[in-house]
């Protein structure tokens, strides 16, 4: 049975993603999404679920810098979670009396409309998580009267439900991953999604073209792009992909290969099944048997025999 760290404490989002995604781990929840994906790393656990991007605030950037810069690690399987929002209080709670809330920041962007309709006086704080803001506004001397976060997170901590469905949008999906360290690729099935992190050899024009160019050429369909700092100074970025296809296939293989010619670092993320079962749409020219045909074509050609 595997061991799983995630974004704790118990009742997060992540927690449910974690429960949908491998029903029989055994559950290791952390307080920060840095903290589950060490745990993964030191080998505390067997791997990890962290969120790495919503459908309305885009990525979770903690998760981005830290699949880039720490050990490295590698995606096995992703999961999309519609997500529900509910504001909870400690029973005997009046809306009329909220003047601070707690919860976490992906939750605070997703609930905008309802914060100022509803509590536009109240202060709202950033909380580790959904279930760690739940659980400190279950106690009984906290600074905070109420939590943003699932319902279920509220029934855990003996919260009372003040408000059903406060996200700006019914329809919001969070993506979650899991992810471990390096070890054998999931088997392509036709329809994966394939991570990467890009570091340039150096900055000049066109760089961001000529790295595009290697997915155009070969008919590879991007579905994230990300610029993210190095840390290095203002203008200094490192680029985050996510595109359809699984690296044994030719079309993606050849793509990361010329990413790795002609970039300073490239860091492969994983190739994994898709969570919607989209199947890419093969351009003319970049299925695996073109590519193949055209492989012992150029050795004829360089045996002198085409
Ligand atoms: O805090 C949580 O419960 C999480 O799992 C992170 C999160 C927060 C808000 C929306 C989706 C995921």
């Amino acid at each position: 049975m595997p061991r799983l760290a995630y974004l704790g404490p118990e009742g997060t989002f992540t927690e449910e993603a974690l429960r949908l995604l491998d029903p029989a781990a055994e559950r290791l929840p952390c307080a920060t999404v840095s903290a589950a994906l060490n745990a993964a790393r030191k080998g505390d656990a067997d791997g990890a679920v962290v969120p790495l991007e919503n459908s309305i605030e885009g990525a979770i950037t903690t998760t981005l810098d830290e699949f880039a810069w720490g050990e490295p690690l590698l995606i096995n399987a992703e999961l999309l979670l519609p997500v529900q929002f509910s504001l909870l209080a400690r029973p005997g709670t009046e809306l009329a009396h909220i003047k601070r809330v707690y919860t976490h920041p992906a939750a605070i962007t997703q609930c905008r409309a309802y914060i100022s309709r509803e509590l536009p006086d109240a202060v709202v704080v950033s909380a580790p998580s959904t279930a760690a803001a739940a659980q400190e506004v279950s106690l009984p001397g906290s600074p905070y009267d109420a939590a943003i976060a699932a319902r279920i997170a509220g029934e855990h901590y003996g919260l009372v439900e003040l408000a059903v469905d406060i996200g700006d949008r019914s329809d919001t999906v969070t993506r979650f991953v899991k992810v471990s360290r390096p070890q054998p690729l999931p088997e392509a099935t036709g329809s994966d999604r394939t991570t990467l992190v890009v570091f340039l050899a150096d900055d000049h024009p066109g760089a961001l073209l000529e790295m595009l160019t290697e997915f155009s050429v070969r008919g590879v369909n991007l579905t994230r792009i990300e610029s993210r700092p190095t840390g290095d100074g203002i203008g200094r970025y490192f680029f985050h992909f996510d595109f359809e296809g699984h690296v044994a296939d030719a079309r993606v293989g050849e793509a990361i290969a010329g990413l790795h010619r002609i970039c300073g670092e490239v860091r492969f993320l994983g190739s994994y099944p898709r969570a919607d079962g989209v199947a890419p749409r093969i351009k003319r020219g970049t299925a695996d048997a073109e590519f193949a045909e055209a492989g012992d074509w150029l050795t004829r050609v360089r045996a002198g025999l085409a």
